[in-house]
């Protein structure tokens, strides 16, 4: 039965799925402005989308767009992620760099570090320890853009994230039909069962949509939205406000007036 994780001022895994919603800027001043467009809306957590931003490669731009970001949002626990292209990402990077990024990142004032699993346990287990160290908590993720894999591989890649001691254990599927999408909410079901670790799922694309909704039946503890469809980071997102009134529909929230 997955723990809840307390971050800052939320609990992963304790009522509600909590909202993320990603910042796509690519520089500095679109960053100002994303930022505080999304302050507005008050996700649980936000997500800075790296591999999006332009100057990637410099530490110093790095650091100060993690201070862009806090001074308008210090208490909201900040994934950082670097999503990689082979998972659907901007950009191509050879391991040794993508390793070094993520390294850098625990230095940074960052609560969760995304890494993705199919990078290899070499990897893996070095970020996880070196952001153990550091204090900071491990998305491990896994990212299938054209398809849904089986249920038993859903289930073994839950299994070797949580072997790998990540914190947090995510996988996204692509969703081509209904039964990619039931399959992946019973995987992730399955997955809170069985493990310590808060779990988090989502089947993309437009057909996928319900299972960033129904999270009550996936038991995903994190579902991603976007301020708007422009700023989408995956296909199937949906627009924070009405994903929170859907919430609380599924949830017997909503009162009639
Ligand atoms: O892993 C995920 C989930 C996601 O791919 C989605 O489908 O909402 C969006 C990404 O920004 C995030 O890193």
């Amino acid at each position: 039965m997955s723990k809840e994780l307390p971050i800052k001022n939320i609990i992963l895994g304790k009522g509600s799925a909590k909202v993320a919603l990603p910042l796509t800027s690519v520089d500095d001043a679109a960053l100002v402005t994303d930022a505080n467009n999304t302050a507005q809306a008050s996700p649980d957590i936000v997500e800075w989308r790296i591999d999006f931003f332009k100057k990637w490669q410099e530490e110093q731009a790095l650091s100060s767009a993690v201070q862009i970001i806090r001074q308008v949002m210090p208490e909201t626990p900040l994934i950082a992620t670097f999503r990689t292209k082979d998972e659907g990402g901007q950009f191509a990077i050879i391991p040794d760099d993508y390793e070094q990024l993520l390294i850098h990142l625990t230095t940074l004032d960052i609560d969760i570090i995304d890494v993705e699993i199919g990078k290899g346990p070499a990897l893996v287990n070095k970020v996880i320890k070196k952001a153990h160290q550091a204090g900071k908590l491990i998305i491990a993720s896994s990212h299938d853009f054209d398809k849904t894999p089986t249920a038993k591989q859903l289930a073994e890649r839950f299994d070797e994230m949580a072997e790998a001691e990540a914190d947090i254990l995510k996988i996204a599927t692509m969703a081509n039909n209904s039964e990619d999408v039931l399959r992946t909410m019973s995987a992730s079901e399955q997955a809170a069962k069985h493990h310590n670790q808060p779990v988090v799922s989502m089947a993309m694309g437009q057909i996928g949509t319900i299972s960033r909704l129904a999270t009550t039946v996936s038991k995903s503890a994190i579902t991603f939205a976007c301020l708007s469809q422009k700023e989408a980071s995956a296909p199937g997102q949906v627009r924070i406000n009405e994903l929170r009134q859907i919430q609380n529909i599924l949830e017997g929230k909503s009162h009639e007036s």
